[in-house]
């Protein structure tokens, strides 16, 4: 019994260096909604985030919920289709995506944090001008004629402005801000984000010192489909254009390239199911999964 005490006691000791590396620094991360994958795994996350807080580490947490719109899409008989990683969003399912994301999950991980001690407050793009969005555009080239096709994805945002003065004072007053990646146009429109695309816009404009990207795979597979521990973004543009990265993965190592150019430290794509990742990403010598960094 004596030996796991002095075990905890140097896993805090060790903790040391990384406490006084991220004093104060900015986390944003990413909770994707397979990581939110049962209240065992929100409640672990709720812990790290409130940790993390205490440790004078501010975090701003994005989150996801593809499968919870997909259950709830399914519900309604409305059909729905993915292109590259981003949901093709009609009138009918951005106001279905607005529901289940500023709605349910957003509020389900405030009162997760709340129940661990900590002091959240959930938001959406659409709070205080957040993310203000345009129409997404996606082109492709078809394989035939090579001629390039613009594809219509419907309501899908681009971030085009970040107003981040709303998280800076939620984080000086010791909040928690949640972003729900629902996204305001000019005209009045609702936009929906891909989370990690609203993850990538947040964290550069704070110029955040980390993104962390939680998902259910360890990190970017190669080929083989072993982890690649660290990548620079030449790298990363060489697997995207490989076709190595593909589907949900495309938008969030397209997102590392968009926040490393912004400004942002390093983004760490990680298992967001493996118990306590943030803390081992941050506290510990044992990063876990892919490290994104010039
Ligand atoms: N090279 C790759 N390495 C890892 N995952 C990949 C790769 N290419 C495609 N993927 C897919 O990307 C998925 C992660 O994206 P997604 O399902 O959208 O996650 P989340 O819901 O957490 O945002 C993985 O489950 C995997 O199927
Ligand atoms: C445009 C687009 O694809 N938006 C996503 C928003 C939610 C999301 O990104 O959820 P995950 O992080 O859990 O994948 C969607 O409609 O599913």
């Amino acid at each position: 019994m004596k030996r796991d005490w002095l075990a905890t006691a140097r896993t805090l000791s060790e903790a040391l260096p990384y406490l006084q590396r991220y004093d104060g620094a900015t986390v944003v991360v990413k909770f994707g909604g397979h990581a939110m994958s049962d209240d065992a795994a929100m409640e672990r996350f709720a812990r790290d985030i409130v940790l993390m807080k205490q440790c004078n580490v501010h975090p701003v947490v994005v989150h996801g919920g593809g499968p919870q719109i997909n259950q709830m899409l399914e519900r309604l008989a409305i059909k729905s289709e993915f292109i590259d990683g981003k949901r093709v969003t009609d009138q009918a399912t951005v106001e279905v995506v607005e529901m289940v994301l500023a709605g349910r999950i957003n509020k389900q991980i405030v009162q997760a944090i709340n129940d661990q001690g900590g002091r959240a407050v959930g938001l959406s793009g659409k709070d205080a001008k957040l993310i203000v969005c345009e129409k997404a555009t996606k082109t492709k080239k078809d394989p035939d004629s090579n001629i390039e096709q613009v594809l219509d994805l419907g309501f899908v945002g681009q971030p085009v402005e970040v107003n981040p003065a709303v998280l800076k004072t939620f984080i000086d007053s010791d909040f928690i801000p949640v972003v729900a990646p629902i996204g305001m146009g000019r005209h009045g429109e609702t936009y929906n984000i891909n989370g990690d695309t609203a993850a990538g816009a947040i964290a550069g404009a704070m110029q955040a010192d980390r993104l962390l990207l939680l998902t259910d795979v360890a990190g970017v597979k190669d080929k083989d489909g072993d982890l690649i521990t660290d990548l620079t973004p030449t790298h990363v543009r060489d697997l995207l254009g490989d076709g190595t990265i593909s589907g949900g993965m495309i938008p969030k190592t397209e997102t590392a390239l968009d926040a490393i150019r912004e400004g942002v430290g390093a983004v760490v794509i990680l298992d967001g199911r493996a118990p306590h990742a943030c803390l081992l990403e941050l506290f510990t010598e044992h990063g876990a999964g892919t490290l994104i960094k010039p």
